[in-house]
């Protein structure tokens, strides 16, 4: 069930017209709906079952206080890529002993911080970090839980910016060097082997490299285990995709049976962690913007909105396809072929191109699919306010950011005596 439907031709978002937000908050901004975060997290929790395991939601997909203090209450474990997403998460009631922590340069306050919270492991990506983790939990006189992100080396059939499971990418510790790494931990005072991590690359429509990334794996573990390096476990990553316009990924379920069958098989005592991001936000969430002009040149017409790269960097960034709707359909419009541009001043800032809108000056757009990797990758290019933000729950309407003011833009700036 979708939670973002049209009711009587005017767009909802759950019990609520979209039109009622946008007047009380303005626009742009991104509005979440409850409801579907919580489906989703479950989609995860309830198809891992019986199999000993923790849902990690990634915090970067959407690391607002609103949302997180969603996933704390569901019971949700974190997968962390800073210590100010360590922070975020404590701040929202989230608990430390359920976060991991992933990342290539992790510095020493950072360790440090995740140390005196206690959380649950560290993937370690480098040998120079698991040197680093194990001088800081000397010098705090503690041990530190840690697993070797291990990079297999597979390809994840997606976008190049966003694979990460490749030998030539800066992720994890190349294949064939991590049985050594493992035993040089396994050797080192201030740290404790508790698990293996790999995470491929993200927007995944397809369980085979998942798979494959999973035998390498298996096999790693148990040739430590034939060393005595015993793993508890296994964290296999996030990176499921979603359907932004007509991919068909494998439903969390589907990809969720496909690891825990491969498991059972003989590796059954493993503990499993997952860390999705995109397959619990992306559909969670979208962008709503005004029209403010429409200019019709000689080759394109363009819809002007008061959305822009700054508050939705991932057409731009990726040349990411997601949908553009419209949110009252009741409105008697031509229907034209638009780019749907924004306010910043570069070519590459766009929405979308050549969608088919039926539109005019005032009106009000969506973006679809907008509830990950959206604000989290906002900016205030152009000196331009970051939006609001807004979570639906059923006829709830709670304001979760505020829109940021004009102080705002240069908060910690100091002019020259
Ligand atoms: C280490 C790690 N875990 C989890 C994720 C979440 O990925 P996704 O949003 O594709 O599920 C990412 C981002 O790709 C990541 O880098
Ligand atoms: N930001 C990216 C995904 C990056 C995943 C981070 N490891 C996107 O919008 O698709």
């Amino acid at each position: 069930m979708d939670y973002f439907q049209y009711q009587q031709q005017r767009l909802y978002a759950e019990n609520v017209p979209v039109t009622d937000i946008t007047d009380q908050y303005g626009t742009p901004c991104y509005i979440y709906s409850r409801s579907t975060i919580e489906r989703h997290w479950k989609a995860f929790d309830e198809a891992l079952g019986e199999q000993p395991h923790l849902v990690c939601y990634a915090v970067k997909a959407n690391s607002n206080l609103g949302v997180l203090s969603v996933m704390a209450k569901l019971g949700s474990g974190f997968d962390i890529v800073s210590g100010g997403e360590l922070a975020r998460v404590i701040e929202a009631g989230g608990d430390p002993a359920r976060v991991v922590f992933s990342g290539v340069a992790k510095t020493e306050a950072e360790i440090a911080f995740a140390l005196e919270q206690g959380i649950k492991c560290f993937n370690v990506e480098s040998p120079s970090e698991l040197k680093r983790i194990n001088r800081v939990a000397g010098s705090m006189s503690v041990t530190a839980p840690i697993s070797i992100r291990v990079n297999p080396d597979v390809d994840a059939k997606t976008h190049p910016y966003i694979s990460t499971g490749l030998k030539a990418n800066k992720f994890g510790i190349d294949w064939e060097q991590s049985l050594d790494i493992y035993r040089q931990a396994a050797g080192m005072a201030h740290l404790t082997v508790v698990g293996m991590d790999c995470h491929i690359g993200s927007q995944l429509t397809d369980v085979a490299p998942f798979v494959d990334a999973l035998e390498r794996l298996l096999g790693l573990i148990d040739q430590l285990k034939a060393e005595g390096i015993e793993i508890d476990h296994l964290d296999v990553g996030g990176g499921l995709g979603v359907t932004y316009q007509d991919e068909k990924p494998p439903l969390p379920a589907d990809y969720v049976k496909a690891v825990v069958e491969r498991l059972q098989k003989d590796h059954a005592y493993l503990s499993l962690i997952m860390e999705p991001g995109r397959a619990i936000m992306a559909n969670a969430g979208i962008m709503a913007t005004k029209v403010e002009f429409i200019k019709q040149g000689s080759e394109k017409n363009f819809a002007l909105v008061d959305a822009g790269m700054n508050d939705m960097l991932r057409p731009s960034l990726y040349s990411a396809w997601m949908d553009i709707v419209e949110v009252d359909r009741s409105l008697e419009r031509e229907t034209r072929m638009y780019d749907v541009v924004g306010p910043v001043c570069e070519t590459g800032d766009f929405i979308g191109k050549d969608r088919s809108l039926s539109i005019d000056e005032g009106d009000l757009l969506v973006q679809r699919s907008a509830g990950a990797y959206g604000f989290t990758m906002a900016s205030n290019y152009n000196s331009r306010c970051r939006p609001a933000e807004i979570m639906v729950d059923k006829d709830q309407v709670y304001l979760v950011r505020e829109r940021e003011s004009l102080p705002d833009l240069w908060k910690g700036e100091h002019k020259l005596p």
